[in-house]
């Protein structure tokens, strides 16, 4: 597959396909499927199926479609449209259409129409039906799409397939219903069934109403049996009085009927029903409708149900502080007059960013314009939908966990102008809007944005191109920003708005490093647990009706389990991955695959050491500070407790309420929250991340320090911080501490600039992976040393070497690297990889452009 020549556009630049059915030529026509065979041998039982009952007319409409597919071809490929979906098909429709050798269906996306080709259109495939009845992906979509295939170095249909949400593609919610109509020769009998009627009952006969055309865009005929009459006898007189009712009931019904209805209207049974199909005076057609919530029909707009929270009116909004009005005035002519614009906003914790979206959005919305903003899946907390729910009447809320109905509901809900403001993690930039008038991305910093899986796109970045193209503002708000972003900003590319202080010229926490080399481990406690001063400050905070956070980025009890006697190390089975103990399920758990099973009682190696366990996770600190404050109530938050959503809420909410004294867990916490009576935080080890083979480890390490920080003070009182580090020297330790982002990116920078790693130079990473190491290895080296062959000048490559993780699920993992000052001689140098190499089986290769994980 793919094989013949040709591009696609953007990555592929010889494509120009025409997007609308205009006469325009398909300047560099895409290719014809391969092999090509005549499409007079598709069996396909649905080809050439007698589908619409409209009369023919001449034909209108182009006649050729470029469709792509979900697999990874870099190819477009042409098929014929058959005269019954001329008129119909558009680009951004979905269809099926027989693909490959074997001709087997396949669901395709419509890209472009044309009335030509330069190909033999004799030879071309065609079209079998169409999947949807409106095209789910509009022109700014596709084009959007197609910037990703050509950036992420993935197939546009790949692109395409992940904008479009499953629950989407299965038109979950809704089912297909079979209805009754009249067909032309029904229609004419009813009409002199009423004039019959009419007569007897001395009115005048009801005129002739012109044919409605029985199919509106949510329904297909699928039983046309319209044998015509051909018996010679008057078929009036034949009709029994039950088939005259139901008759005259469709004939007098709007809309089609279910037989159920049919029969209750027309007070007939199924069989004079069945009786009507088979003379031809009835068909069936197929409507699709919702099995649930509100119900929409065809295109009809669907006002979502009101949200809990109802808007408080008159809303309450604070007095804006001067950092913010002048942020907003900044922005203000595009909030109003449209037009494309990057704003960094770099505001520090509780500076009230939050309060800027929401200001900002109000204008968009004020002038008919929606607005969709992008939160890390751990910032969706009912606190920040709150937010949103009081602010605007219909806000639509995209979670992980909505299931495939609602998923789908929404989107309809989005796509027909019923929503105002879309909250939601990354795919929500994919929220099909009709006017967007602003992005958001709080936290841009924020590696979940990234998606790690094909197409691997960054939230952000894939934002800032949709700002592009719709020509909309681009707001990414951050008080720890990510150093591209930094210097996209001062590069000009951005525009740089600050807000350094809190409101109501709130203090940020002092904060104070504690040098765990120095502290001397107690019997009975945890080395690395709860240091003396950690637990002072504790107790001071707690006598003064303080809350307390503590941050521990380890789940589970003992973090690593090891033999003294012969240093065996206890790891998973399939992953090159430590083991963590979790106490309380009494297992040894692979935090990679999940896997767990029993401690082994003593060294599975030298069959003689019994195992020591050390190091602690959140499971143990919970243990500690539960014997130190007994007192106290104490929770735990991390993925092991916080199963649903639903106990995620209830423990934020106590805590609000204050029934809970102190909060721990993992990064969960760290981030967003917004509690005025928070007056300490404890960081237990601030180095969880600081050592990875990473170049951002000191970047994220310097965030999330920040950024947990930041969750104290925020009240009319006071707060302070504990960070407690074994390498209280480390830039990004020291100034996290001293909440000094500027003097952090400034001795960072350089690093990376030497290095030649981003924000100065591109990387694409390159992962195979696959069940034997040295085959893994072999057809890595053997990719590189194609790339090397290709030499594209400013391209340098390391590699390949077993990833940092060389284990996972029992696939062994090699990895490489390609770097650049720019990107496009990365996709010069990879293009070409993308539908023509075909790794040995069992083998694959994850090409990850602007990666964010580097293990
Ligand atoms: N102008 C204002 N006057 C009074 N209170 C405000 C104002 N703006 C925001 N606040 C309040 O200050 C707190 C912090 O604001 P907000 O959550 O918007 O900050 P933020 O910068 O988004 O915070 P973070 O990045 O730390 O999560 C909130 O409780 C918010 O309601
Ligand atoms: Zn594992």
């Amino acid at each position: 597959m793919g094989v013949e020549g040709g591009d696609l556009g953007g990555l592929f630049p010889g494509w120009r396909g025409s997007r609308t059915s205009s006469h325009r030529r398909a300047g560099c026509p895409p290719r014809r499927p391969t092999p090509v065979s005549d499409s007079r041998h598709v069996k396909d039982p649905t080809v050439g199926r007698k589908e619409d009952h409209e009369e023919p007319s001449e034909v209108e409409g182009p006649a050729f479609a470029g469709v792509v597919f979900n697999r990874p071809l870099d190819t477009v490929f042409t098929y014929r449209v058959p005269t019954r979906l001329r008129g119909r098909l558009q680009p951004g429709h979905r269809v099926k259409a027989p693909l490959g050798r074997g001709n087997a269906a396949a669901i395709g996306y419509v890209v472009s129409t044309a009335e030509e080709t330069h190909l033999d259109a004799r030879r071309l495939k065609e079209i079998i039906e169409l999947v949807d009845d409106v095209p789910l992906i509009d022109t700014t979509m596709l084009d959007l799409t197609r910037w990703m295939a050509g950036y992420y170095l993935c197939s546009w249909g790949q692109a395409l397939d992940a904008v479009v949400p499953a629950g989407v593609k299965k038109q979950a919610g809704t089912r297909l219903r079979s209805l009754l109509t009249l067909t032309e020769t029904g229609r004419a009998l009813a009409e002199r069934l009423q004039v019959r009627e009419a007569l007897a009952n001395d009115q005048p006969p009801p005129t002739h109403r012109p044919r409605r055309r029985g199919s509106g865009p949510s329904t297909s005929i699928i039983d046309t049996s319209s044998s015509h009459q051909t018996t010679s006898e008057d078929p009036l007189l034949k009709v029994t009085p039950k088939q005259a009712a139901a008759l005259l009931t469709l004939a007098g019904s709007n809309e089609p009927l279910s037989l159920v209805d049919l029969c209750r209207l027309a007070e007939c049974g199924a069989s004079a029903i069945a009786a009507l199909k088979k003379s031809g005076y009835l068909a069936v057609v197929m409507r699709r409708g919702d099995t649930l919530g509100p119900s929409s029909e065809g295109d009809k707009v669907v006002v979502p149900p009101p949200s809990p929270d109802p808007p408080a009116n008159p809303v309450s909004r604070p007095l804006l502080t001067p950092e913010q009005t002048a942020t907003l005035e900044a922005m203000a002519p595009r909030l109003e007059s449209g037009g494309f614009a990057t704003f960094l906003l770099h505001g520090v914790t509780g500076s009230g960013k939050t309060e800027v979206y929401l200001s900002a959005i109000e204008r968009v919305v004020a002038r008919g314009r929606e607005a969709i903003v992008l939160v890390p899946e751990i910032s969706l907390t009912p606190q920040t939908i709150r937010r949103f729910r009081r602010r605007f009447d219909r806000v639509a809320v995209l979670h992980s966990h909505l299931g495939d109905a609602e998923r789908h509901r929404h989107w309809r809900d989005i796509a027909s102008g019923a929503i105002q403001v879309v909250v939601g993690a990354r795919s929500a930039i994919f929220a099909p809007t009709r006017k967007l008038g602003l992005i958001v991305i709080d936290e841009e910093h924020e590696t979940t944005f990234k998606q790690e899986t094909v197409p691997r796109y960054h939230a952000r970045d894939v934002a800032v191109k949709r700002g592009q193209l719709e020509g909309v503002p681009v707001i990414l708000g951050s008080a720890t920003p990510s150093l591209e972003s930094w210097r996209n900003a001062q590069l000009g590319r951005y525009t740089y708005l600050e807000m350094s202080n809190r409101v109501e010229s709130r203090p940020l926490p002092p904060v104070t490093i504690i040098d765990m080399r120095h502290e001397k481990p107690e019997p009975g406690r945890a080395p690395g647990g709860l240091s003396a001063p950690l637990r002072d400050a504790m107790r001071r905070a707690l006598n003064d009706d303080g809350q307390v956070i503590l941050l521990l980025n380890r789940r589970g009890f003992h973090t690593y389990i090891h033999c003294p006697r012969c240093g065996f190390v206890l790891k998973c089975d399939s992953c090159d991955v430590a083991l963590t103990h979790h106490k309380t399920r009494g297992k040894v758990v692979c935090h990679t695959c999940d896997a767990e099973r029993d401690p082994p009682p003593i060294c599975p190696e030298c069959q003689g050491g019994r195992l020591s366990y050390m190091g602690i996770g959140t499971e143990r600190l919970e243990r500690e500070v539960k014997a130190e404050f007994g007192d106290r109530v104490v929770r735990r938050m991390d993925s092991d407790t916080m199963r649903s959503s639903a106990s995620y809420e209830q423990v934020l909410n106590s805590f609000k309420e204050g029934k809970i004294d102190i909060l721990l867990g993992t990064q969960m916490i760290a981030k967003g929250l917004d509690f005025p009576n928070v007056t300490l935080v404890g960081v237990i080890n601030a180095d969880t991340a600081l050592h990875l083979p990473d170049f951002r480890a000191r970047e994220r390490t310097f965030q999330l320090v920040a950024q947990v920080a930041g969750r104290t003070g925020r009240g009319q009182r006071e707060g302070r911080v504990l960070v407690q580090t074994y390498s209280p020297d480390d830039p990004a330790i020291v100034h996290a501490s001293m909440h000094d982002y500027v003097h952090f990116v400034e001795q960072e920078l350089p690093e990376r600039s030497i290095r030649g790693y981003p924000p100065y130079g591109r990387i694409v990473r390159l992962v195979a992976r696959g069940p034997e190491e040295q085959v893994v290895r072999g057809f890595l080296e053997q990719v590189l040393e194609a790339i090397r062959r290709r030499a594209v000048p400013g391209v340098a490559s390391m590699g390949p070497a077993p990833a940092p993780v060389a284990k996972i699920r029992d696939l062994y993992r090699y990895h490489a690297q390609l770097r650049a000052d720019t990107a496009k001689p990365l996709h010069e140098a990879l293009r070409w990889v993308v539908g023509e190499i075909t790794p040995p089986s069992g083998v694959e290769l994850a090409i990850d452009v602007d990666p964010v994980s580097m293990l």
